[in-house]
């Protein structure tokens, strides 16, 4: 299905690898300006090759100063996608501080301190604006060894519901995507082991994983006007993972 994007501007996190990237050259292709945002400069100039006249962004979002400073000229953005998100496992009991930190700091406040941001600057141009956090399944089920990725997500969503509330008067659409398991670098790094992930994908009713692309769709359903009375909703693309 097609969508025009012509006339607006997106911000896309974590747009050097994976859904993000993907997300961020789609939107290209349907007419948005995009400002790609990631932490690896090499990433972003290849996506700049491919897509001549986007806009590039190199910074840690787990860095509150760095953030503030680099999105402190950002200009006016209509359309935000908070995908950046690292995926930190360990079991319960081993769960360190420093993981602990770094995943609330990427997974949870960047998407605090940048959608701030963005909103102030739609809400003092009187636009409308639509935000799309990037969250997966699991923040809805326990997943062994997911304790702070599981919970990072769910904080997540239950963020996006308040900021729907609180953001809806201003005609800003706040929703999430709950992806399953994509084969990207994350989904490689933590489920390519056989063991682990055929049980997990013995219980998705539509039997596989999600590609990029499926994802990628339901941001931009979600970015776009065919969404223009949904908020505060989680689309899942999980295949049915969490119906059973
Ligand atoms: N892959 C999966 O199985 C899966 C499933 C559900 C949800 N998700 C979510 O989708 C989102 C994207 O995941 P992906 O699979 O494309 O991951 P990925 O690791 O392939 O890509 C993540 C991108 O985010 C960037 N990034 C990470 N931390 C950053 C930081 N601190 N500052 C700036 N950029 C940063 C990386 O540089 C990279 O470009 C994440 O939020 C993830 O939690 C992924």
């Amino acid at each position: 299905m097609e969508r025009s994007f012509a006339g607006r501007r997106a911000l896309v996190t974590g747009a050097g690898k994976g859904i993000g990237r993907d997300t961020a050259k789609a939107l290209f292709a349907s007419g948005a300006r995009v400002v790609a945002v990631s932490r690896t400069q090499e990433d972003l100039v290849s996506l700049a090759q491919e897509c001549p006249g986007i806009e590039t962004l190199c910074v840690d979002l787990g860095d509150w100063e760095a953030t503030e400073r680099a999105l402190s000229t950002i200009g006016p953005v209509d359309l935000l996608v908070n995908n950046a998100g690292v995926a930190l496992l360990q079991p319960f009991l081993e769960v360190t501080k420093e993981a602990c930190d770094r995943s609330f700091d990427v997974n949870f406040r960047s998407v605090v301190q940048v959608s701030q941001i963005v909103s102030r600057g739609l809400i003092a141009r009187g636009a409308p604006g639509a935000i799309v956090n990037v969250s997966s399944q699991a923040s809805q089920c326990a997943l062994k060894d997911h304790a702070i990725y599981c919970s990072t997500k769910g904080a997540m969503d239950m963020l996006t519901k308040v900021m729907a509330l609180e953001l809806g008067p201003h005609k800003i659409r706040v929703n999430t995507v709950n992806p399953t398991v994509v084969m990207t670098a994350m989904g490689r790094a933590n489920w390519s082991d056989a063991q682990k992930s055929e049980p997990m994908l013995s219980r998705i009713p539509l039997g596989k994983f999600a590609e990029v692309e499926d994802v990628v769709n339901g941001i931009l359903f979600l970015l776009s006007d065919q969404s223009a009375m949904t908020t505060g909703s989680a689309l899942l693309v999980d295949g049915g993972y969490l119906v059973g």
